[in-house]
């Protein structure tokens, strides 16, 4: 994305600032509110309310309010078992809940599934399954394209129309290969990739669907640290162009230097909000992690 302000953003409506500007802007947005649970943000592009999971008498996820800022990247955090990826899987619509609701970029997200939520601008990556692994890198980026609506009628009525599409779709599929450094590799099959590459994969893939928000379930998980630096760049980049990024982690360094914000979750509701500074120096995380018998002295 070039420095220009006339740059348009995924949704094609607002100007887009420029990397340094977007973080700023970001910072800015966060610094005075307070680290606090649920606390308002000024300008939210996913608002949770009252989302509860419960698996039998286990109750997963019990948050009563989460907000996420327009344009951050903010990183959910906390203990093994504190119901991280299930919330995940709630707001995307991968799972449906007991009960709550939410509003993404002001229309109500609850009760969607998966590809309306994904059609509406929240896109998760996911971990490359079997399936896809026996597939090639170019095969994986075409398939994660949004469904032409209408597809078997244009390509039966209007032929040129539908040639047209799908070679739209293949030149973006290249050129995000070429930008996350996978087009030598577009035509090995995605097995053959090293682990950091196929994070490299997912997110490409995710952002076929030119989302708004991208979700990330542990980014790092099984990155050597060779391609740790060029991942967490391109996560900055989809800042950089205006995404809003939720991203769940372990690794506390990577939270660190990436994170605008960090929300916490322990036993399944959300605990504190803050910045990494603020969250770093929090008792109620020390405790969360402590109390979950979690090997993170680290953290
Ligand atoms: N489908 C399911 N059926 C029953 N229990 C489940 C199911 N999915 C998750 N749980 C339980 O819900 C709780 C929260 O799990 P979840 O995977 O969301 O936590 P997490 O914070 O993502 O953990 P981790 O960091 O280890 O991935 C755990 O106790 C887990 O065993």
């Amino acid at each position: 994305m070039s420095d220009s302000e006339t740059e348009q953003t995924a949704a094609g409506t607002e100007p887009v600032l420029d990397g340094r500007e977007q973080h700023r802007a970001a910072v800015a947005a966060l610094l005075n509110v307070a680290p606090e649970p649920g606390v308002a943000k000024p300008d939210p592009i996913l608002t949770a309310t009252g989302v509860r999971r419960a698996f039998g008498g286990l109750v997963a996820v019990d948050v009563e309010r989460l907000e996420v800022q327009r344009g951050t990247i903010t990183a959910l955090i906390g203990p093994n078992g504190a119901g991280k990826t299930t919330f995940f899987n709630l707001l995307t619509g991968f799972d449906q809940p007991s009960r709550g609701a939410w509003e993404f970029n002001g229309r109500s997200g609850a009760r969607l599934r998966s590809y309306q939520v994904a059609r509406a601008g929240m896109v998760r990556t996911f971990q490359l399954t079997k399936a896809l692994s026996r597939m090639t890198v170019l095969d994986n980026m075409l398939i994660a394209a949004p469904n032409q609506i209408g597809e078997r009628l244009w390509a039966g009525l209007m032929p040129w129309l539908w040639q047209g599409q799908e070679a739209a779709v293949k030149r973006k599929a290249l050129e995000l290969l070429e930008r996350f450094q996978l087009l030598s590799k577009k035509d090995d099959y995605a097995a053959e990739l090293s682990g950091g590459q196929r994070k490299l994969l997912e997110m490409a893939r995710a952002l076929m669907l030119d989302p708004l928000m991208v979700m990330l379930d542990e980014p790092m998980a099984g990155v050597n640290p060779a391609l740790k630096q060029s991942l967490l760049e391109h996560i900055k980049g989809l800042r950089e162009e205006g995404m809003t990024v939720l991203f769940v982690e372990h690794d506390m360094d990577m939270v660190h230097e990436i994170a605008d914000w960090v929300a916490v979750m322990a036993a399944g509701s959300l605990i504190t909000e803050g910045t990494p500074e603020q969250i770093s120096a929090d008792t109620r995380v020390i405790d969360a992690y402590l109390g979950a018998h979690h090997d993170a002295a680290q953290h």
